[in-house]
């Protein structure tokens, strides 16, 4: 305790407080300095005093006694001040050796004092980090406790939970089986019941088949013996009804074979005399055409004046030629551009109208390219007589030219002279043909003629379809069944959808156009039998409207009468300007 006190003082006494003792001491010492100094200044004061006094009394003695005495006395006051200094500077020396003293032991007091406070806070210090760890380890300690507590108070839990989980679940199975076994007392009862109502059902319903058994074999023996009458009844007429068809089926073939003859050899002579580069071939082909157009060019326009009246006989003509309003306007506003009031000649308008069909032409000249994909599927589709059969000839023989595999289906189930035409453009073209019974489903054909071609590895698959006109809603929709077996296939398919328009019909080829391109997707068109009409300028007309693209022009019936699309040739050719145009590659 005493220890303890004496460091709390000089701890104390470090941070500048002072114990009470400490300061009475102080006090006291500095009390007793300055008695000091005031007994030291009052003896020194009395010892004046007193020279002062003798040297008065000196002074009265010698007045009374004489003169010598002054100098006795001054000698003598000099000897006391003399002894008075040195004893005062004894004194101070002294003082001052005090004052050191004081001074060191004061500095010592100090020195052990702080030593004593740098000892006592090193030790407080320590004793409180003691304090502190050894209040972290209780801590720890009791929050480790805490922690077992809490782990073993979940664990206690969660076996409680447990063992009520269990409980339940136990009770849950045992309500369960209750109940399976309720259930199936119950199923076995309800199917015991069933199982005696189906029996008796089952008899019921035996009984009754065996009495309608016994009434239907009895109906059926009747109705067996009327229609054996029937069918051989049915049977002559049908035999005689046969052969009258037949026989007229050969008339007719007989007919058709005689009148292609004479056709053949017709056009042959024709194109024996018109032989020559694609541009002629082409200008023989167009020949109805043109010279009706370019014949009343010229006739309109020998030197004449481009005035409106000039301009409105133009437009009529070239619309009774089947171009259509659009490519008539569109020729005439070219024209006027340049030359309206000024004289123009006859090939200058020719020239016009080339420039304008060309226009229109150029974009839509596009051969039929094949991709990669094996059989292209290629189906044929047109107006009864558009040249469907005959184009569908002409192009396989340019397949098989290129050492293409072909094959051609029949797809014309309803005419037997058309299977009769196409058997022989595929002996012609050296091609395979597929074709059905006479009015089998066409749809059904093209089906097999699919699968045929994918396992003979066939090359290109050319679908010929019976012509139909656009609004037979039925025949289009048969059409449209063909298109959807065909996707069913090979979605990609048909991979060209080519409609043959016959150029004889005028305007009616643009309604064909519409409908079929909605009916079966078309992809391009053929133009056929341009070398026999003056109407030619109807594909101007349909491809300015419809914009499909344009494969090929037949102008004529031989197997070589079929010419790539050339829109320059087609325009020149038409408008009855004879430019020197290179001919285009064919395929
Ligand atoms: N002058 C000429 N005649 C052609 C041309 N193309 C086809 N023909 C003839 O037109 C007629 C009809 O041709 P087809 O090929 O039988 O026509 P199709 O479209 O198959 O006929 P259907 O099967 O009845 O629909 C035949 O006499 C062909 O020779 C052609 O470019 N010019």
């Amino acid at each position: 305790m005493a220890d303890d006190n004496k460091k709390k003082r000089g701890f104390l006494s470090k941070l500048g407080f002072k114990s009470k003792e400490e300061k009475l001491a102080e006090e006291a010492a500095e009390r007793a300095a300055q008695q000091q100094l005031v007994d030291e200044a009052m003896a020194a004061r009395m010892a004046a005093i007193n020279a002062a006094a003798l040297k008065s009394a000196r002074e009265q003695d010698a007045a009374k006694s004489g003169v010598d005495i002054a100098a006795e006395d001054e000698a003598r006051i000099a000897a006391e001040e003399k002894l008075r200094a040195e004893e005062q500077a004894r004194k101070d020396v002294e003082a001052a050796k005090r004052l050191a003293a004081e001074k060191r032991a004061k500095e010592i007091e100090a020195k052990r004092l702080a030593e004593e406070e740098a000892a006592f806070a090193a030790e407080e210090k320590a004793r409180l980090e003691a304090e502190a760890k050894a209040e972290a380890e209780r801590k720890a300690r009791a929050a480790e406790a805490e922690k077992v507590r809490l782990a073993q108070a979940a664990k206690r839990k969660a076996e409680e939970e447990a063992a009520l989980a269990k409980a339940a679940k136990e009770q849950g199975e045992r309500e369960a089986q209750a109940l399976r076994e309720k259930q199936e007392a119950e199923a076995k009862a309800r199917a015991e019941e069933d199982a005696r109502i189906a029996a008796e059902q089952a008899e019921r319903e035996a009984r009754e088949k065996a009495e309608a058994e016994a009434a239907r074999l009895a109906e059926r023996d009747a109705a067996r013996k009327k229609a054996a009458e029937a069918a051989a009844v049915e049977a002559a007429k049908l035999e005689a009804e046969r052969e009258a068809k037949l026989t007229e089926d050969r008339r007719i073939a007989d007919e058709l074979a005689a009148q292609k003859a004479a056709e053949q050899a017709a056009i042959e002579a024709t194109a024996a005399n018109s032989e020559g580069g694609f541009l002629d071939r082409m200008s023989t082909g167009l020949k109805k055409s043109t010279s009706r157009m370019s014949d009343s060019v010229s006739a309109i326009f020998t030197k004449r004046k481009l005035d409106d009246a000039a301009i409105e006989e133009l437009e009529d003509l070239l619309i009774s030629s089947d171009l259509g309003v659009g490519v008539a306007t569109k020729v005439t506003t070219l024209l006027a551009k340049d030359k309206f009031d000024k004289e123009v000649t006859d090939m200058e308008v020719k020239i016009a109208l080339a420039d304008v069909i060309s226009d229109i032409l150029t974009p839509l000249e596009k051969p039929i390219v094949l991709t990669e994909t094996k059989p292209q599927i290629m189906l044929f589709v047109g107006v009864n007589g558009s040249g469907k059969t005959t184009t569908l000839g002409k192009i396989a023989k340019r397949y098989r030219d290129q050492g293409k595999k072909v094959m051609i289906a029949a797809g014309d189930t309803f005419r037997a002279a058309a299977v009769e035409q196409l058997t022989v453009w595929a002996e012609r073209s050296d091609a395979e043909i597929i074709s059905g019974k006479l009015g089998a489903d066409a749809a059904g054909l093209v089906y097999d003629a699919i699968e045929q071609a994918k396992a003979k590895d066939v090359d290109v698959l050319m679908i010929d379809t019976a012509g139909r006109l656009q609004n037979r809603t039925e025949l289009m929709d048969e059409l449209s069944k063909v298109v959807r077996v065909i996707k069913k296939q090979d979605p990609s398919a048909p991979h060209h959808c080519i409609l043959v328009l016959d150029a004889t019909v005028g305007q009616n080829a643009l309604s064909q156009t519409e409908v079929f391109r909605d009916t079966a997707g078309v992809t391009g068109l053929i133009m056929t039998k341009l070398d026999g009409t003056a109407k030619g300028g109807v594909l101007v007309a349909l491809s300015d409207k419809y914009k499909l693209p344009i494969h090929a022009i037949g102008i004529g019936e031989r197997i070589e009468d079929l010419e790539n699309f050339s829109a320059p040739v087609f325009a020149a050719a038409l408008s009855g300007v004879a430019d020197a145009l290179t001919p285009p590659a064919q395929n």
